[in-house]
């Protein structure tokens, strides 16, 4: 059970839409409230809560990432003008006693995009070092090529261009 948060129009529908059909669909609405998606791997079934990322829906977040196995924060790399913010949401969240624990993924989304922060201009920016008590990865990620460049990779994983760190 995995729970995808982050900013509005970092990419989680985009993610979860990836992970689950393999589609990369350019209309994608912005997610009121939440989504809920069940996903087979293999072996596997993942049950992805996709929650809102619009300022009156963050609030939301900590009662759909209670009891999950993972979160996944996503950020758009390309948008350092909301690093700042997505710092502080991020790390509001796992400070709720409730969370204690959980891994954590981070996802700098739309590397395609020129300009877009690294990883290590992630780990900074999001003071992901200064994470304690839980696992975290970091990853640079694009959703949007993966039917053109990737079909491969269409139902497995996002296209990861860098190492983890
Ligand atoms: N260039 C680029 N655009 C992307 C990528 N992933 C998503 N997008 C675009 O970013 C916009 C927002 O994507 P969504 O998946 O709706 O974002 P969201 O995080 O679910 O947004 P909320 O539901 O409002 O919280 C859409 O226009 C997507 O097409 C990517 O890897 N590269
Ligand atoms: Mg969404």
């Amino acid at each position: 059970e995995l729970s995808v948060v982050g900013l509005q129009a970092s990419g989680k529908t985009s993610f979860v839409n990836v992970i689950g059909s393999g589609q990369w669909s350019e209309d994608v609405v912005p997610t009121v409230a939440f989504n809920y998606r069940k996903v087979r791997k293999g072996n596997v079934t993942l049950k992805i809560w996709d929650v809102a990322g619009q300022p009156k829906f963050r609030s939301m977040w900590e009662r759909y990432c209670n009891g999950v196995d993972a979160i996944v924060f996503v950020v758009d790399s390309a948008d350092s003008d909301q690093f700042d913010t997505a710092r502080f949401e991020l790390h509001q969240l796992l400070g709720q006693p409730n969370l204690t624990g959980v891994p954590l993924l981070v996802l700098g989304n739309k590397n395609d995009v020129d300009g877009h922060a690294s990883v290590k201009d992630l780990i900074r920016a999001l003071q992901l070092d200064k994470i304690q008590g839980r696992p975290v990865s970091c990853y640079s990620v694009r959703m949007v090529t993966i039917l053109i460049h990737n079909k491969q990779y269409a139902d497995s994983y996002p296209v990861l261009n860098e190492e983890p760190t």
